[in-house]
């Protein structure tokens, strides 16, 4: 009986034991599967997170790429797209500086300067000139443009000076004579001052217009001129004749090594549309079918010169020891007249000519004697007129569809004097 009891007892023990080990198992079963369940969805997670970063990171790359393309399209473009410029040592590269260097002369020499491999620093005013005709030299590093009035001191270190500026159209400079004045006398004092200060060689653009309307034909060098001190153009040519003094007087008492071109009519692309000169005036009006103006009976003479012809005997003068005045231009002379003439044929106008009344004091004979350029310098024009005109028309043409799309027409200016008052500074 005894034993019965305990044989239940114990397997009801037995039995409870049995139960809580199975309890215990499938405690721990269920544990673990939550444990491999948490796990796994911990990596899952993980492995999606990254494939999303993975996602978005090749994402962002696609849209990169082709930004970064396109970054490396413009630094090639940047470091393409000036003109050739030539490797100078230091020894033999110069630093240069062209006052008036944005107008139209200076402009035609800052492309000679900076492909010949100098450093060149353009100053301008922006009376006349244009960012527009040295904007293809922006960021270079040869290259540097400051906005300044030469009437105003400069502090700068150069090697060369090529001193071109002031307006040098009739009508430009009749506009405000003092400023004109101010420009030729106090300008070139200023640039006398800097040439002595840094011991730089200057050149002077003197003009045909130092000959004034002269008696002797053609003009040399040694003709003294025949000028009216008081007349409307006497601003220019009174301006640059004491310019001419200037430089010989900073030359004897000072030592500064100067040189004196005298510049006759010049012609050539990047002149300004409103320039008021007989080329550009006259071209203007053959391509919009305007009356080609002619001051007087259109008798009186010139000899036009073509802008790279000029240039280079800038540069031939300047590098040479001739110190004295040379004359640079095209002896080729015509009337006027006879000027409007082959523009129009040229042209292909149906333009008439229209006969106004002449300008005071205007020459009535002028052409360069260049035997002393030939001589000194082996210098002489070689672009033919005809050559010359058709780049400048074809320039024109452009510059004027180029108005057209900025919804701007300019016209011709005359060769008149404003009346009243002119601004001055
Ligand atoms: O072209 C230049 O390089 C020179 O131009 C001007 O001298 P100018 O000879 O009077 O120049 P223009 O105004 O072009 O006149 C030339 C001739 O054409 C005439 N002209 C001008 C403009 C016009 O529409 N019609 C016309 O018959 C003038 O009366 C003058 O007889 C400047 O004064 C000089 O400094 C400069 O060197």
């Amino acid at each position: 009986m005894v034993s019965k009891a305990l044989l239940r007892l114990v397997s009801a023990v037995n039995r409870r034991r049995m139960k809580l080990l199975l309890g215990i198992a499938l405690l721990a079963y269920v544990a673990s599967v939550w444990g491999n369940f948490v796990n796994m969805s911990f990596l899952l997670n993980r492995s999606m997170q990254e494939n999303g970063e993975l996602k978005i990171e090749s994402k962002i790359e696609e849209i990169v790429e082709p930004l970064r393309e396109k970054i490396r399209d413009l630094e090639k473009s940047f470091t393409q797209k000036y003109p050739p410029v030539k490797f100078l040592s230091e020894k033999d590269r110069k630093r240069i500086l062209i006052t008036g260097g944005a107008g139209f002369v200076g402009s035609h020499l800052t492309d000679k300067l900076m492909m010949d491999g100098h450093e060149v620093t353009v100053v301008d005013n922006f009376f006349t000139g244009r960012k527009r005709n040295v904007e293809h030299w922006i960021g270079h590093e040869n290259f540097e443009l400051i906005n300044h009035d030469v009437v105003e001191p400069l502090y700068i270190e150069v090697d060369q000076i090529y001193h071109l500026a002031s307006p040098a159209s009739p009508p430009n400079y009749m506009y405000n004579p003092i400023k004109t004045l101010k420009t030729n006398a106090i300008g070139t004092l200023n640039m006398l001052g800097l040439a002595k200060r840094v011991g730089a060689r200057l050149l002077l653009a003197s003009t045909s217009e130092v000959y004034g309307d002269p008696e002797v034909h053609p003009q040399s060098e040694d003709y003294w001129g025949h000028v009216n001190p008081i007349g409307p153009r006497a601003c220019y040519d009174e301006g640059k004749r004491v310019a001419e003094t200037m430089c010989y007087a900073y030359m004897k008492q000072e030592g500064v090594e100067v040189r004196v071109a005298r510049i006759f009519n010049t012609f050539g692309p990047r002149m300004h549309m409103n320039d008021g000169r007989v080329v550009s005036n006259f071209i203007l009006q053959a391509l919009q079918g305007e009356p080609l103006t002619v001051y007087g009976s259109g008798s009186q003479t010139r000899a036009f010169q073509y802008v790279s012809d000029l240039v280079n005997g800038l540069v031939a003068l300047m590098n040479s020891n001739v110190s004295s005045p040379v004359n640079l231009g095209n002896p080729e002379e015509h009337t006027i007249l006879e000027f409007a003439q082959l523009i129009k044929n040229l042209v292909g106008s149906g333009s008439e000519i229209q006969f106004l009344s002449e300008a005071q004091d205007d020459p009535q004979k002028r052409k360069p004697d260049i035997r002393k350029a030939k001589m000194m310098l082996a210098w002489e024009p070689v672009v033919p007129l005809e050559e010359g005109l058709n780049k400048a028309i074809h320039y024109f043409r452009k510059e004027l569809e180029y108005q057209a799309n900025n919804q701007y027409i300019p016209k011709p200016k005359p060769a008149r004097i404003k009346k009243g008052r002119t601004r001055h500074n």
